[in-house]
């Protein structure tokens, strides 16, 4: 739990700093145990990797403490190989090795989660290839100091390899185990044969004696197809950790005499096992995060899709919106009243049900506007539209401008009372804003309204509807204006 909280924090926190070297020492001791021929030919040397891993997982915080931390636990394994001086040395060398692939990674921007094909190519030119030689170089100096009989350039060589194979299998190891994980593995019944066909192979591989078995050739080079496929199918996590298995086990043969490089001298079978661990991991690694990058990519380009496609959706809405509303008053316009009749006028005819419509004319409207100016004309028609706005808010109610000083409501069933008293109130309200009209008779602004009530059917029409509105309205104006007109739907049948 603490050691999640400091790896969230990004900080290495005391029990990071506490088990830093203690799992440094572990893997020491387990290269020791299992990547170390009886001749002492280190085939990988996995420790450096920890504290280039967690220099690079905490972007270089507590790098000091981190560094004399790990640089005391090497001195002190690699004691019972080393006398003190050598050790000291030597461990001095592996840190020279890791701050300068460190600082070189910095130096040319390479991200330390290794996710991209570009940063793990900088982490691969930076360390396993000159900061492992460069620790190669210095290495091979100090054993020959303290008189080892290897000639320097086989020593050297033979260090630079070892560090730089543990570097390039177990650094993106564990960085892909301490962060998060992108995606969950779904495995389909082809991955499952994948795993066990592999499991076989490498159960082949391992139990092979001299690189054979039974005469037949079996050496672990017939598992690289396996890292292309598992690096493909199954991503950056398990691809490394086959690699870091596949080699682990490879050098471990070698500790155990199954010699599986075939039956050649020592120092060849190292150079064949470090050839083999080289190119497992450029394949494996190298595709598998070639693959994450992709499909990285491939996720952002949805994630942009997606967010593209929202706007648009928004936009759209907005365009339809503006199509349909009236840019004055804000109320439905000429256009979305026809649509919205026509609907309503189909869905009381499927129905059986009645529809009510109004048309509203504001009285000697030419008089206001000639007296107080467009402007103030403008405002009216606002006031007048809001107030209708107001009073028609049943679902199914729908008011909209129908023209200049001209308005038209839609309303659901109710009878032709209820549409009476509905365009009585509405009358009464607009009369009741009291917006002064100095030349109404009424001394203030007015409507008058033409109602219409009918159940859509083969006799009628929407145009008929319409009309017996708008005569109604007209007889509205014709009986003195400020008032409501029932239309007379007898008429409209033929
Ligand atoms: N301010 C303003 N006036 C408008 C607008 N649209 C139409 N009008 C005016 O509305 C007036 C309509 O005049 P008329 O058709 O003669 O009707 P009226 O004066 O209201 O008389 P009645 O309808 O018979 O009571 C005209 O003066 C138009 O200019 C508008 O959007 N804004």
């Amino acid at each position: 739990m603490m050691i999640a909280r400091s790896f969230r924090r990004g900080q290495p926190g005391w029990l990071v700093c506490l088990l830093l070297p203690l799992f440094h020492f572990a893997t020491v001791k387990l290269t020791f145990f299992c990547a170390v021929t009886p001749e002492n030919a280190v085939v990988v040397w996995l420790p450096n990797a920890v504290l280039l891993a967690a220099l690079l997982r905490f972007r270089g915080r507590r790098a000091p403490l981190l560094c004399t931390l790990t640089y005391i636990s090497d001195v002190l394994a690699n004691l019972n190989a080393f006398s003190w001086q050598m050790a000291m040395l030597l461990s001095a060398v592996n840190q020279l090795e890791i701050l300068t692939t460190y600082g070189l990674m910095r130096r040319y921007n390479a991200s330390p989660r290794l996710q991209r094909l570009q940063d793990f190519i900088k982490f691969f030119v930076a360390g396993p290839v000159f900061a492992a030689m460069l620790a190669g170089l210095a290495a091979a100096l100090v054993l020959q100091q303290y008189g080892s009989a290897t000639p320097y350039f086989t020593l050297a060589r033979l260090w630079w390899f070892g560090d730089g194979l543990g570097l390039l299998i177990y650094t993106p190891l564990l960085l892909a185990f301490s962060g998060r994980q992108h995606q969950r593995l779904r495995l389909t019944r082809l991955d499952d044969a994948i795993l066990a066909g592999t499991l076989l192979l490498a159960g082949a591989v391992l139990s092979a004696h001299g690189g054979e078995i039974d005469g037949v050739s079996v050496t672990p080079t017939l598992l690289l197809p396996a890292a292309a496929v598992i690096a493909f199918r199954f991503g950056v996590r398990l691809t490394t950790l086959f690699v870091a298995l596949v080699s682990l086990s490879a050098a471990m043969m070698m500790t155990t005499g199954l010699r599986p490089f075939g039956d050649v001298p020592v120092h060849l079978e190292v150079v064949r096992a470090q050839e083999f661990i080289l190119t497992l991991s450029m394949i494996g690694i190298g595709f598998a995060v070639l693959i994450s990058e992709l499909q990285a990519r491939e996720r952002e380009l949805e994630r942009r899709v997606r967010e593209r496609t929202r706007e648009l959706e928004r936009s759209n809405r907005r365009l339809t919106a503006m199509n349909a509303t009236d840019g004055l008053t804000g109320i439905a316009n000429r256009r979305h009243f026809d649509e919205t009749l026509a609907a309503e006028w189909s869905r009381a005819r499927r129905n059986g049900q009645q529809l009510t419509l109004a048309m509203l004319d504001v009285d000697h409207f030419k008089q206001y506007n000639d007296h107080y100016g467009h402007q103030a004309g403008d405002n009216v028609l606002r006031q007048v539209a809001a107030e209708l706005t107001r009073r028609m808010r049943r679902a199914g109610d729908l008011v909209a401008r129908y023209g200049g000083e001209e308005f038209a409501i839609i309303a659901q069933a109710g009878g032709e009372e209820h549409a009476l008293e509905m365009a009585d109130e509405i009358c009464q309200a607009i009369a009741g804003l009291k917006l002064t009209h100095p030349h109404s008779p009424f001394g203030v602004l007015t409507v008058s309204l033409g109602v219409a009530v009918t159940t859509p059917g083969d006799q009628n029409s929407i145009v008929d509807f319409l009309k017996t509105a708008d005569t109604a309205l007209y007889r509205a104006k014709q009986l003195g204006r400020n008032r409501v007109e029932l239309a007379d739907m007898t008429t409209t049948a033929n």
